[in-house]
């Protein structure tokens, strides 16, 4: 039997109960009987009204001709599950490979594979504003949105427009000692000793949040979290994605907070974030205090507007400052520990960068950010083919239809409506990525030079200008049709403006490491690797697992090092 037709059968089956029970002041009873019917048919009530919102938006609602699992038509209930499950993406997989394109996945969202949609749904002209699943970041640090959450474009247009100064590519080159210095003492931690035996394992997930937490912290304020070398603030940043799951799932159930039921249900998000806003003022306190530092908090204190000559207050500077810290971290730290996986469980691919990486630089210190490391072509498809496999924002980016409605893929949703389009799902997509679960660096290399000219590393001054894969899109390679559906930095005119940063990063420890050490698997290890025991879409040993908390968590690869022979 249908949803539907089993809605209108409970919907009928209680309100008959309600009326064969409905008190009648005609049969006699007392007063205080009809009173104590009255209140024995309360639920009978409640159940009603919860019926017929049910019904209205599993029957009635406009997008309910959108095919999806029936009870989330009916409650958001369905996503706040499965962000607490950590599985959003995959399920948008599943959804997508069950029900088409186009799926309904709650009340009023909607998640649409396809390339062309990204353009319609986070162009600049699109008709849509920031959902309101991300109202309950703000609220939860303090209320003061940052420019990845204020609704208000016009102040996000300004605010982005400084912290693009902030991160531009000069600024980060003057600031390449700082990345350089924290690596180098990675480095030193891979191996034991000497060095000339394989190290014990080492669990790449946590040595390289380790890493990733310590560069931002000195690149944002010029104070190392020093996590790589004491483990006292070591749980405060791995409490982090957890604490952004709650925010997440708060964000979509917003009624949460309002019954309070957020105290019962993320007791430990709560607390999770509180040690991280601890955390954050007393090096907001120590930094305002310093004077000539070079750093994106100094940047960003200077940054004037070019149109308004505008610049940002203090409230608006700690928020944009917490933000760089926040949105640097777990994404860059997924990306580069993945790649890490990948490249162990591809052993082809491994000696391909190893070769590319120690012919192509004669000394360790010639590995720095510039032309030279822009030219390792494979390593940056590998770089790439990891940001497909596992983008570290692996489900979706919420935009709300604004009044006049919105036209995607040539549907036309009312306004209110909720839509995105699912990372994860669309890069596991086999129309743009054939045999897309398979490790393949090369389909980002141009056939024809083998050089990797459709990987976009540069950051354009205004990315809000950005056209989305435009050129990429009219190019009939399959390289270029990979590029019109590599949406790991998000697109249009709230894409990633760290994008330079989070490459240089990543292939700074990558090159480094594999020109010191030779690396290899624990033997017998399996920590990060899929398996049948994990759940449904998570089968596949050489795909690296990841929980999906808005960014992602994850554990291992477990590797060895030894010093290679020079
Ligand atoms: C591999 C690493 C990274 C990935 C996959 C990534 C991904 C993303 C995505 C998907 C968005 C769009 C969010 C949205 O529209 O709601 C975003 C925005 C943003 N990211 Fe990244 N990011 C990475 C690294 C970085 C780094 C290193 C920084 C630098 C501090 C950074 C700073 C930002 C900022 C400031 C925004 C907000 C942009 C705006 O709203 O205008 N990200 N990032």
């Amino acid at each position: 039997m249908s949803t539907k037709a089993i809605l209108i059968l409970l919907n009928g089956a209680n309100l008959g109960l309600l009326a064969r029970y409905y008190p009648n002041p005609s049969d006699g009873s007392s007063n205080t009987n009809m009173i104590l019917k009255a209140m024995a048919l309360a639920p009978l009530v409640v159940l009603e009204f919860l019926l017929l919102i049910a019904t209205y938006r599993a029957i009635l609602h406009p997008l309910a001709r959108y095919p999806g699992p029936w009870w989330a038509a009916i409650t958001d209930w369905y996503t706040v599950y499965h962000i607490m499950e950590g599985d959003r993406h995959i399920d948008f997989y599943r959804l997508h490979q069950k029900y088409g394109n186009v799926v309904r996945f709650g009340p009023r969202r909607i998640s649409v594979r396809s390339a062309s949609a990204l353009k319609d749904i986070y162009g600049v002209s699109a008709n849509v504003k920031r959902s309101q699943v991300y109202a309950s970041t703000a609220h939860f640090f303090g209320g003061t949105p940052h420019s990845n959450t204020t609704p208000d474009w016009k102040e996000h247009a300004f605010r982005r427009r400084v912290n693009v100064r902030a991160l531009s590519q000069a600024n980060i080159r003057g600031m390449e000692e700082k990345i350089l210095q924290n690596i180098r003492y990675f480095c030193e931690t891979l191996v034991d000793g000497q060095g000339t035996g394989w190290s014990a394992p080492r669990n790449m997930s946590e040595l390289i949040g380790y890493l990733i937490s310590d560069i931002m912290g000195d690149m944002t304020f010029s104070k190392s979290f020093d996590v790589q070398r004491k483990p006292d603030n070591r749980d405060v940043l791995t409490g982090l994605p957890r604490a952004v799951a709650g925010i997440h799932a708060v964000g979509y159930m917003p009624g949460i907070v309002t019954f309070g039921l957020h105290k019962i249900f993320f007791r430990k998000m709560i607390d999770d974030i509180a040690r991280f806003i601890t955390l954050s003022a007393s090096t907001f306190q120590w930094r305002f205090a310093q004077e000539n530092c070079n750093d994106f908090f100094s940047t960003l204190l200077r940054a004037r507007d070019d149109k308004t000559g505008q610049g940002f207050s203090t409230e608006q500077l700690v928020a944009e400052a917490g933000l760089c810290t926040v949105a640097g971290s777990d994404t860059t730290v997924t990306a580069t520990t993945a790649i890490f996986f990948y490249l162990s469980h591809y052993s082809t691919c491994l000696s391909r960068v190893e070769q590319e990486i120690r012919r192509g630089f004669s000394t360790l210190e010639d590995i720095r950010i510039g032309a030279h490391l822009a030219s390792c072509h494979y390593l940056l498809g590998c770089v790439e083919e990891t940001l497909r496999l596992t983008p570290p924002v692996g489900s979706t980016l919420m935009r709300e239809v604004s009044p006049g409605g919105l036209s995607v893929d040539g549907l036309w949703f009312p306004p209110g409506t909720d839509i995105a389009v699912p990372h994860y799902a669309l890069h596991h997509d086999e129309r743009y990525f054939p045999d897309a679960f398979t490790f393949k660096p090369e389909r980002w290399l141009s056939k024809a030079t083998g050089s990797s000219d459709t990987i976009d590393v540069d950051v354009t001054p205004d990315l809000s200008l950005e056209l989305i894969g435009s050129a990429r899109e009219k190019a009939s390679a399959p390289e270029s049709l990979a590029a019109s559906a590599f949406t790991a930095f998000g697109v249009g005119r709230t894409s990633c403006i760290g994008k330079y940063l989070a490459y240089q990063e990543i292939l700074l420890v990558v090159a480094r490491t594999l020109w010191l050490f030779d690396m290899r698997l624990e033997p017998g290890s399996t920590l990060g690797e899929g398996s049948a025991k994990l759940g449904p879409g998570r089968e596949r040993r050489e795909e690296f697992q990841t929980w999906d908390r808005f960014v992602s968590m994850h554990q291992g690869p477990m590797l060895q090092f030894r010093r290679r022979e020079l």
